[in-house]
């Protein structure tokens, strides 16, 4: 059967075939190299406490409208003035209601480190990414064959000084992350082919994580105790959309889940 992520999939090699009509791999390669270099997202992380990651999320397959979100620059600029570390901005169309306009948008709009949330099969979508401005790409290692994992692995962080967060569901997952390089590892507590949330996921995988990466916690994060949970099981960062889109002031929730991230570090 085809599940949500093969159906999603679909849709995006169609955009992406569109968008490469119109601006091939050579003129993509050359913004992505005239552009300014990439923010270090692994020393953002690697920071004492729990970093966050907030994304700019209209809707999802699993919740369907989540916020109408008419200026995406302004959100992130919230989530910045809250103190996070990093800023997801969903590029994907059909599903999620991104576009690179968004990703252009937040990178214009904050300083700090700025992750582009797709589902990337190629490197014209990872040259694109750099060439708006994103410091960092996603890469689903249920999404890639292991040979186009590791490729797109050295390309974002060997060659264009990117930082790839490696997603992983399972074991297997986890250990094809590691083979391939990964050096920033989210466990997402989303299932992408069934979209079930698992939050005990994360404690699940985290053992398993070689010490030298840095951890993320990703999805289901509803505030503070989530993350706290999430930062007793080992967790560096936690990535978080619907948590704080769907909030009356995504300023103030992002501040709070960044005042509990940073109290977990003067704990220990
Ligand atoms: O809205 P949530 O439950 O806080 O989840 C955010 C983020 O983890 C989620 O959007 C996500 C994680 N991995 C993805 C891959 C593709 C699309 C979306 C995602």
């Amino acid at each position: 059967m085809e599940s949500v992520l093969d159906q999603i999939l679909v849709g995006v090699r169609e955009d992406v075939a569109r968008r490469q009509a119109e601006v091939g791999l050579g003129a993509i390669t050359a913004r992505a190299v005239e552009a300014a270099p990439a923010r270090d997202a692994f020393g953002a992380f690697s920071a004492p406490g729990v970093s966050v990651i907030a994304e700019v999320k209209r809707r999802s397959p699993s919740k369907g409208e989540l916020a109408d979100i008419p200026d995406p620059a302004r959100l992130a600029a919230d989530y910045a003035a809250g103190g996070v570390s990093c800023v997801s901005v969903l590029t994907e169309e059909r599903r999620f209601g991104g576009s690179l306009a968004d990703l252009v948008a937040v990178r214009a709009a904050v300083d700090v480190p700025v992750l582009r949330k797709d589902f990337v099969f190629s490197e014209y979508q990872v040259l694109e990414a750099r060439a708006y401005g994103a410091d960092l790409v996603l890469l689903i290692v249920a999404a890639l064959p292991q040979d186009l994992l590791r490729g797109l692995r050295t390309l974002v962080e060997d060659e264009l000084r990117m930082t790839a967060l490696v997603e992983v569901h399972d074991e297997e997952e986890l250990d094809r992350a590691v083979d391939a390089g990964a050096r920033v590892i989210g466990v997402n507590a989303r299932n992408l082919r069934t979209l079930e949330v698992d939050r005990s996921v994360f404690e699940r995988l985290a053992p398993r994580i070689p010490d030298a990466a840095v951890k993320v916690a990703e999805s289901g994060v509803r505030g503070a105790d989530d993350l706290l949970r999430y930062a007793a099981a080992g967790a560096d960062a936690v990535l978080v959309g619907e948590g704080l889109v769907t909030t009356r002031s995504p300023r103030e929730a992002a501040a709070a889940l960044v005042a509990a991230g940073a109290a977990v570090a003067s704990r220990s």
